[in-house]
C-alpha cells in the first residue's frame, strides 16, 4: 500500500513538473488534503487535476491581489489581460459587488474558476475573433498558459475523459460537443465572465439576447455567477444523463458532501433552462466534482453545497418540488413556517444564505476537521421555498442544520426589496455585523469575531448532534434572531449583563439535549468553549450577541464567578480591591470589564502623540524629583508656577479648595457657553437640539510624563501612579446598591481613583443611551468638557465624555452625594497637552475614616429630564440633598395648589 507521504511526495513531483515549487504546492496540498478529507484519490484523480487547479486559483488569487493593490497596476494589467480575465476584473470593478474572491478570502481553494472553456453560440463574429485573439497562447499570461499547460497533460493522462482544453479555438466558436463535456460549473461561469467582461470593459453588452437570465445577472447586481446554459440552447436529455452519469461517479468517490451540492446543479440547471427567470444561486466556490445524482431525499432546499462543491450559480425555479436536498437536512414539518409563500408585494426575495461546513474524517475521529466558509446568495420568485428554508413573513431567520455526513450549515434568510439588491462580500458583512454589536451591546471583548462564532456554532451543533445519547442526526434547529430581538433583555438569573439580548429559539426535537449539554458538559466542552472564544475568553460577559442557547444553559449550570471577590480589579491594579456583601445574598456586582486605564471605544480622537508636546508642556530639563527643584518647570506653569501636588503627594490646599468650590458652588464659577454645542449635536435628527447649557471652565492639574527628564518618583506624577490605598468595593445598607469605600484612614487631598471607563464621543454616548432600549443601568458617564471654552469650534471626535458602565475601574462603584460628598474629581492633563482629552482623577475633599463610604457628587440637576441617564431617587443622606430639596418644593407646591 502507497503510504501518505509517498503520495504526498508523488502529488509535489506532478506539481513541480507543472512549474509550480514545492512549497506553493504544499500548503495548497495540505487544505486539499482537509478538503477532501483525506481521500487522496480525489486528488490524484485525473492527473491531480484538483490540485494543479487548487494552486493555479492561489496563483491567480495573488495575482489578483497585487493587481488591485494600485490602480495602475490594475490598469495596466487588465490591458495585457486575455478577455475573459479581464472580465473578472471587471466585475469587481464595475459592479463594486463582491467578487468570489472575495469571498474566497479563507482558502485559495475557495476560488471559483476562471477559465475559457465554452462560449456561448450567440456570440458573434466580433466576440469570437476577440476572443481568439485574447486567448492566443502567444498573448497569455504565463499564469495562463500554465493553465492550458495543465489541460494538456490532462488529456493525454486521460482521453476518455474529455479534459476540457484551456483555451482552445475549436471551443470559441461554438458549444462543441467536447465543450459539452465540460463540466457545467466551469462552462457557465465562464460564460457570465466574459459576457461581463465584454459589457464593462468596451462599454456595451455585445453578446447574447436579453431573455436569457444570465444576461440580466452579468449586467445587473445581485448576482455574479450562475451556473445556468447561457446559450439559449436547453440540455438534450442526452446531455442531460450523460452530466449525471459523470457526476454520479464522482459523487461516489468524493461522498455524500459533494453530491449533496450537486444535485442543486443539476436541478437549477434543468429549470433555469426550462424557464429563464431571474432567480438565480450564486455559489463562490469552485467546485471539483459535478452535479451529481445521489439519492437525496426531496426537501426543497433552495442552496445546498458543500465546501467541495462548486459555484452554482444557476436560476432557481419557483417550482421546487423538483429540487432535492441533503439527506440529513430534514426539517420537521411544524418548523416549516411558511411554505410555498412569496414575499407579500410578491417582488423577488433575495436570500443570503451563509454556510459554514465542517467536514469530519471518520477515521481520524475529528482530526482533519475543515472549516470552510462560503457563501451563497439565492433569489427565490414569490417565496416559493418550500424545505429546510425557514421564511419568516417580516424578519430574518437564521436556520441551522446538521448531517450525518459531518456536515453542518447555517442559512440566513433575510427579506429584502430585492431590485436594487446587491451581494456584499462576506468580510464586509462580518465587519458591519461587528461594528453593530459594537455599537448596540457596547460589551464586545476586542477580539470577538463573528467569523468565529460562525465557526464554532457549527461545531457544536456537530458535537452535540453526535454524543452518543443524542437523537438529532437530521434534526433542525430554528434560530429568528434579529438585531432587535438581540437586543432585549437577558434572563435575570443568569447572571450576565443587564443590557444582555436574547435570541428567540426554538429547538424541536432535542431540547433537553441541548440543554444538559451546551453548558460545557459536553466531553469536548466546545460549547462553553465556543461561548468563551467568541467573545474572547469571558463566558460571563457574553455580549448581547451571545446565542440564547449558551444563555439559558448557563442558567442552569454552575457558571464562573462573575468577579473574583478577592480582587475585583483581576491585578490590574497595585492593591487588591476586595468585594463585599454583608446585607444581601447578591454576591458579585454586575458583569462589568475591569480596566485599569481608559480605551477608547471607537471614534473618540485621542492622540498621544509625542510630537504634540511642545517645549512649554513638558520638563527635559528636570531630573529626579521636580518637586525638590529650586525652581518650577514647565510642568507646574498650568498651576499657576506652583506644582499641585505636596511632597506627600497630597493636593495642595489652596487648589483643593478651589476644585471643591467649584463642585458645590458651580453657579460662582466661569462657565463658557459654546455656539454649536456638541452635546446638542446629536439631537438634531430629533430635531430637539437646543442651547448649550453651559460648561464650567475648571482648572487642570499637570503630571509629569514620559517627554520629561525627571523620573517616576517624581512627586509631580501621583495619578499616574494608580491606586495606592486599600479599598472595598461593597454593598451599601442605604439602598444605593454596591459602593466604594476606603479600608485605610485618608487625609485630605489625598489621590485615590481615576474615573476609568470607555472614552467615547458625546455622539457616541448619545447613541448608546438612546438605543438602550432594555433601560440598561448606566453608571454615570461624565462628560471631559472641563477646557471647551479653549476651543472655538470642537470637532465631534473631540468632545468626549467617559462611560464605565462596560469597561471601568472601581470608580464605577462610587455613590453619588449632595454637595458635601468626600471625594472631588479633578482635570489632570498626564500624556496630551490638548484638554479634549484628559484624566479625572478624584481626590478627598476632608480626612475620610477606614471604613466610610466614598462619595462624590456627580453633579446631577434632579428636574434634567434630558440628562442621559435618568435620575435616580438620591438616597445620599446629605442635608444639603437637591432631590430632597427639589422634593420637598415639590409637595409644598403640590400643597399649596
Ligand atoms: C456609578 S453607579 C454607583 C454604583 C452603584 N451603586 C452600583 O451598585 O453599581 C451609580 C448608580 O448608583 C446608584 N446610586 C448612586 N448614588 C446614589 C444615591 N445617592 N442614591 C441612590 N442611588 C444611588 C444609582 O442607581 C446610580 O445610577
Amino acid at each position: 500500500m502507497v503510504s501518505n507521504t509517498e503520495r504526498a511526495r508523488a502529488a509535489l513531483n506532478a506539481m513541480k513538473a507543472l512549474g509550480f515549487p514545492k512549497k506553493v504546492a504544499t500548503p495548497v496540498l495540505k487544505n486539499l488534503l482537509m478538503l477532501y478529507g483525506g481521500k487522496w484519490e480525489l486528488i490524484e484523480d485525473e492527473n491531480y487535476r484538483a490540485l494543479a487547479d487548487a494552486v493555479l486559483d492561489m496563483q491567480e488569487k495573488g495575482l489578483k491581489v497585487d493587481e488591485d493593490t494600485t490602480g495602475k497596476q490594475k490598469d495596466t494589467a487588465v490591458d495585457d489581460e486575455p478577455e475573459s480575465h479581464r472580465g473578472t476584473l471587471r466585475i469587481r470593478e464595475d459592479d463594486q459587488v463582491a467578487s468570489p474572491s472575495a469571498f474566497a478570502d479563507e482558502t485559495p481553494l475557495k476560488r471559483p474558476k476562471l477559465e475559457v472553456d465554452e462560449v456561448p453560440e450567440s456570440q458573434t463574429g466580433q466576440d469570437k475573433d476577440s476572443k481568439k485573439k485574447d486567448t492566443a497562447v502567444d498573448d497569455e499570461p504565463e499564469l495562463y498558459r500554465t493553465r492550458a499547460k495543465i489541460r494538456e497533460e490532462d488529456e493525454q493522462a486521460s482521453p476518455s475523459q474529455h479534459t476540457p482544453r484551456a483555451f482552445d479555438e475549436s471551443m470559441l466558436g461554438t458549444s462543441t460537443s467536447e465543450a459539452n463535456e465540460l463540466p457545467k460549473v466551469h462552462i457557465q461561469q465562464k460564460e457570465t465572465e466574459l459576457n461581463s467582461s465584454r459589457k464593462n470593459s468596451k462599454g456595451k453588452t455585445l453578446e447574447a439576447p436579453p431573455s436569457e437570465p444570465f444576461r440580466e445577472q452579468a449586467t445587473g447586481s445581485i448576482s455574479r455567477q450562475h451556473v445556468s446554459r447561457t446559450d439559449g440552447r436547453k440540455e438534450t436529455q442526452n446531455e442531460v444523463s450523460r452530466r449525471e452519469t459523470r457526476a454520479s461517479s464522482r459523487a461516489r468517490q468524493s461522498g455524500a458532501l459533494q453530491a449533496q451540492s450537486s444535485s442543486l446543479v443539476v436541478y437549477q440547471k434543468e429549470n433555469s433552462s426550462a424557464n429563464g427567470t431571474l432567480e438565480t444561486a450564486v455559489c463562490l466556490k469552485e467546485p471539483k466534482v459535478e452535479p451529481g445524482t445521489m439519492n437525496l431525499q426531496k426537501n426543497d432546499a433552495v442552496v445546498q453545497h458543500s465546501a467541495l462543491a462548486g459555484p452554482i450559480d444557476e436560476p432557481l425555479e419557483n417550482n421546487s418540488s423538483k429540487l432535492e436536498s441533503p439527506l440529513a437536512v430534514l426539517c420537521p414539518v411544524e418548523e416549516r413556517v411558511v411554505q410555498g409563500q412569496g414575499s407579500e408585494d410578491g417582488s423577488l426575495r433575495s436570500i443570503p444564505t451563509l454556510l459554514t461546513n465542517v467536514t469530519e474524517n471518520d477515521s481520524k475521529q475529528h482530526e482533519d476537521r475543515a472549516h470552510v466558509e462560503e457563501y451563497i446568495i439565492a433569489q427565490s420568485k414569490n417565496g416559493a421555498r418550500d424545505g429546510i428554508v425557514n421564511v419568516q413573513e417580516t424578519s430574518s431567520s437564521i436556520d441551522i442544520a446538521s448531517s450525518a455526513a459531518g456536515e453542518v450549515k447555517l442559512s440566513l434568510t433575510c427579506n429584502t426589496d430585492s431590485s436594487n439588491f446587491h451581494m456584499p462580500s462576506l468580510d464586509t458583512i462580518y465587519k458591519m455585523v461587528e461594528d453593530r454589536c459594537l455599537r448596540s451591546y457596547k460589551f464586545l471583548p476586542p477580539n470577538f469575531s463573528l467569523r468565529h462564532l460562525m465557526n464554532e456554532i457549527c461545531e457544536c451543533v456537530l458535537d452535540l448532534g453526535t454524543e452518543p445519547s443524542s437523537i438529532n442526526h437530521g434534526s433542525y434547529v430554528k434560530i429568528n434572531p434579529t438585531i432587535e430581538s438581540l437586543k432585549r433583555p437577558g434572563l435575570q438569573n443568569v447572571n450576565l449583563h443587564p443590557s444582555s439580548g436574547l435570541p428567540n429559539v426554538a429547538v424541536p426535537n432535542n431540547g433537553a439535549y441541548l440543554n444538559e449539554n451546551a453548558c460545557g458538559n459536553d466531553k469536548t466542552g466546545r460549547a462553553k468553549k465556543a461561548m468563551q472564544s467568541a467573545v474572547g475568553g469571558v463566558s460571563n460577559n457574553m455580549p448581547e450577541c451571545s446565542m440564547a442557547l449558551w444563555q439559558s444553559n448557563l442558567a442552569l449550570c454552575d457558571v464562573r464567578p462573575t468577579h473574583d471577590i478577592n480582587d475585583i480589579s483581576k491585578g490590574e491594579e497595585r492593591v487588591r480591591i476586595s468585594v463585599v456583601n454583608e446585607i444581601s445574598s447578591e454576591k458579585y456586582p454586575p458583569s462589568f470589564s475591569y480596566i485599569p486605564q481608559n480605551v477608547v471605544f471607537q471614534n473618540a480622537h485621542v492622540d498621544f502623540a509625542l510630537a504634540r508636546i511642545g517645549d512649554e508642556d513638558y520638563c527635559s530639563d528636570c531630573f529626579g524629583d521636580c518637586l525638590s527643584a529650586p525652581v518650577s518647570c514647565p510642568c507646574a506653569r498650568e498651576t499657576g508656577g506652583e506644582y499641585a501636588y505636596t511632597y506627600d503627594g497630597l493636593v495642595k490646599k489652596q487648589f483643593l479648595d478651589e476644585c471643591i468650590s467649584m463642585n458645590r458652588n458651580p453657579e460662582k464659577h466661569h462657565h463658557f457657553y459654546c455656539k454649536d454645542c456638541p452635546l446638542e449635536r446629536p439631537k438634531n435628527e430629533a430635531n430637539k437640539r437646543g442651547a448649550c447649557k453651559g460648561h464650567l471652565v475648571r482648572r487642570f492639574v499637570k503630571e509629569c510624563w514620559s517627554k520629561c527628564g525627571c523620573n517616576k518618583q517624581c512627586g509631580n506624577r501621583v495619578v499616574q501612579r494608580g491606586i495606592t490605598w486599600n479599598l472595598q468595593v461593597f454593598f451599601t445598607a442605604d439602598g444605593k446598591g454596591w459602593g466604594l469605600r476606603t479600608l485605610d484612614e485618608l487625609p485630605r487631598g489625598a489621590f485615590v481613583c481615576e474615573y476609568v471607563g470607555e472614552v467615547l464621543t458625546n455622539i457616541e454616548l448619545y447613541e448608546r443611551t438612546v438605543q438602550n432600549t432594555d433601560n440598561a443601568r448606566h453608571t454615570y458617564p461624565v462628560l471631559l468638557d472641563a477646557d471647551w471654552g479653549s476651543e472655538s469650534v470642537l470637532r465631534d471626535e473631540e468632545a468626549l465624555c467617559l462611560d464605565a458602565t462596560f469597561y471601568g475601574n472601581v470608580a464605577r462603584f462610587i455613590n453619588h452625594r449632595c454637595y458635601d460628598a468626600n471625594l472631588v474629581e479633578i482635570p489632570v492633563e498626564i500624556e496630551s497637552p490638548d484638554h479634549h482629552y484628559y484624566h479625572l482623577a478624584f481626590f478627598t475633599t476632608r480626612k475620610i475614616e477606614a471604613f466610610e463610604e466614598l462619595t462624590w457628587d456627580y453633579g446631577i440637576d434632579f428636574d434634567d429630564h434630558e440628562h442621559p441617564v435618568k435620575a435616580f431617587r438620591c438616597r445620599c443622606r446629605s442635608r444639603l440633598c437637591r432631590d430632597q430639596k427639589r422634593s420637598k418644593s415639590k409637595r409644598k407646591a403640590s400643597a399649596s395648589k
